[in-house]
């Protein structure tokens, strides 16, 4: 027997085995006496003759695929696509589309697809482009989207709507939606803007209005958790590959040639992580996850040293937010935010070229030849990829059958390569990280051989352990653990990867993304 729990966050149904679904708001929660309508996909010729091309409504998709023989059921989302039933009349949509945050390759696809997809499956023909994010709902002019006005917008980088930090003001942002008369709102953004997302929703609800309000995750820097991976992550792995060509091209063609790389990344290493593992031309890559040293037994400059009498030349990855620790310690500390009251970082890069040339000017032995190479927002800027296209497509899809079936509150996303619809509060709740006592890190590790960075002390410690190390079956990306997990069984220290790590003895943690066994 299911039975189903809805506080104002959550609704959540428990089934048979430790069946657990985490569902999203729908219509019918909150307004009464609703109509419905054939789907009009019935009478399309192009879908009507897939089979099964409606999801069944109590198909889900479970949140982890690795299980154990007696393992529960475990947690579960509603699987997206279209529904043989709407909630909308094609002629009664108005839509609206907004972009938030910083840019990312491939919302221009997303925008494209939600304008196509809402003419060519739905008929709806009324869409709004939202100029400059959240602020543009209420103090700039909006754009009429069609499929015309978007038809070769997939080819450019950046937003044609405009994007912007801060400005969220809710009740002047609703009161908008509702002198407008829109009834389905994309917002597409990162973790902040799902945020503001999330609590748009709540205003909509508490004023008892049939508005959808669907979010599209945006991240270059991968960092929102339970998705598989964040549109346009692909597309900047593969073009911080220039960077790093480049900056082996150079390194290696000069007497002790240094090429230093930052890359994006301001809490999670994901791009520099994935960039270096893809390249092979990576001598050491540096992220937020796995803090390092300079100086001394297996720091940074003894490696530099080390490798450039090995190899001559050697190339640094960084991602923007590794380190940061140590610039505040030797720079004067600044504690400055943007508008959304995000930290803003110093730049790292430029902090690390300069100690590394302060380090071998004063040693005198060894002249280096170092160039540093800043492509952080010439890769933000670039239209997605082919791959990533083809993803934007099926995320705006997702959200355009999603809107139309009645479900609001959902943030679309991928889930062992299902699409599924995802409530606010699991995608804002935490932030997805590296985790660098996982099999991916490891992997890095393995490919550069770059030290662990453990201190002196850490390191005679690691050489007391007598154990050999427990293998973790599946990695943890978050930085979070649940209460409950916590409690469930005995922890152990861990040393993988070149770093210690309180991890259950066999980790098939909730959240893995982008998936890293095998
Ligand atoms: N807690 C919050 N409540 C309401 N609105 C928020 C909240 N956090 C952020 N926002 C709004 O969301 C928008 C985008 O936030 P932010 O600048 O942090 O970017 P983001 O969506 O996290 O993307 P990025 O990954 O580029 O940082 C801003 O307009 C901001 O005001
Ligand atoms: O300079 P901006 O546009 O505020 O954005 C910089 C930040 O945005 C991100 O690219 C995320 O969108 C981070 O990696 C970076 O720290
Ligand atoms: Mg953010």
């Amino acid at each position: 027997m299911a039975s189903t729990d809805i506080d104002s966050n959550m609704k959540i149904v428990h089934g048979e085995a430790g069946y657990i679904l985490e569902d999203v708001p729908h219509f019918s929660d909150y307004v009464p006496n609703l109509t419905t309508y054939p789907n009009p996909l019935r009478s399309n010729p192009a879908y009507s003759v897939v089979k099964q091309y409606f999801v069944h409504m109590d198909d889900t998709v479970p949140q982890k695929v690795v299980v154990h023989k007696d393992s529960p059921r475990g947690v579960h989302f509603r699987r997206a696509g279209p529904r043989q039933k709407v909630y909308f009349k094609s002629d009664n949509v108005h839509a609206c589309i907004v972009t938030c945050g910083g840019l990312c390759p491939g919302l221009n696809t997303v925008i494209r697809e939600i304008v196509c997809g809402l003419s060519y499956m739905y008929g709806v023909n009324k869409v709004l482009g939202i100029d400059g994010g959240y602020r543009g709902f209420y103090s700039k002019n909006t754009i009429t989207l069609t499929p015309k006005v978007v038809n070769d917008i997939h080819k450019r980088g950046g937003t044609i709507l405009g994007t912007s930090r801060g400005g969220h003001d809710t009740g002047k942002i609703v009161d908008s939606i509702q002198d407008r008369g829109i009834n389905q709102v994309y917002i597409i953004g990162g973790d902040g803007t799902q945020r503001g997302a999330s609590v748009i929703y709540e205003e909509i609800r508490r004023r008892g209005l049939k508005v959808a309000i669907a979010g599209i995750p945006k991240t270059i820097d991968n960092d929102i958790p339970v998705i598989d991976k964040s549109f346009g992550f692909d597309s900047a792995v593969e073009e911080a590959q220039r960077a790093i060509n480049a900056a082996h091209v150079e390194a290696e063609s000069v007497e002790n040639g240094i090429g230093v790389v930052k890359l994006m990344g301001r809490y999670s290493g994901f791009i520099a992580m994935y960039a270096t593992l893809a390249s092979r031309d990576v001598d050491c890559c540096l992220i937020p996850e796995s803090p390092f040293y300079l100086e001394g037994r297996g720091g940074l400059f003894e490696f530099v040293e080390k490798r450039l009498k090995e190899n001559g030349h050697m190339v640094i990855v960084i991602a923007e937010g590794a380190g940061q620790d140590l610039l505040t310690e030797s720079m004067q500390a600044m504690d400055q935010k943007d508008a959304s009251g995000n930290k803003l970082l110093q730049d790292v890069g430029l902090w690390i070229s300069h100690r590394i040339k302060d380090h071998f000017a004063k040693k005198d032995t060894m002249v280096i030849n170092h160039k540093y190479i800043d492509p952080t927002y010439m890769i933000r800027a670039i239209p997605s990829n082919g791959s990533d296209n083809v993803y934007c497509t099926l995320l705006a899809q997702s959200a355009v059958h999603g809107a139309m079936a009645g479900y609001t509150g959902f943030t679309v996303g991928l889930v062992n390569g299902r699409h599924t619809y995802i409530p606010f509060n699991r995608i804002t709740e935490r932030q997805n990280k590296v985790v660098i006592t996982d099999r991916m890190w490891a992997r890095l590790l393995s490919s550069t051989n770059q030290p662990s960075f453990l201190s002196p002390k850490e390191l005679d410690e690691a050489n007391k352990v007598e154990e050999p190390p427990t293998q973790l079956l599946h990695g943890n990306n978050c930085h979070d653990v649940d209460e409950a997990d916590k409690k469930e069984q005995p922890r152990t220290r861990l040393f993988q990867g070149g770093n210690f790590k309180d991890e259950k003895e066999s980790g098939n943690h909730a959240d893995n993304n982008i998936k890293t066994e095998n």
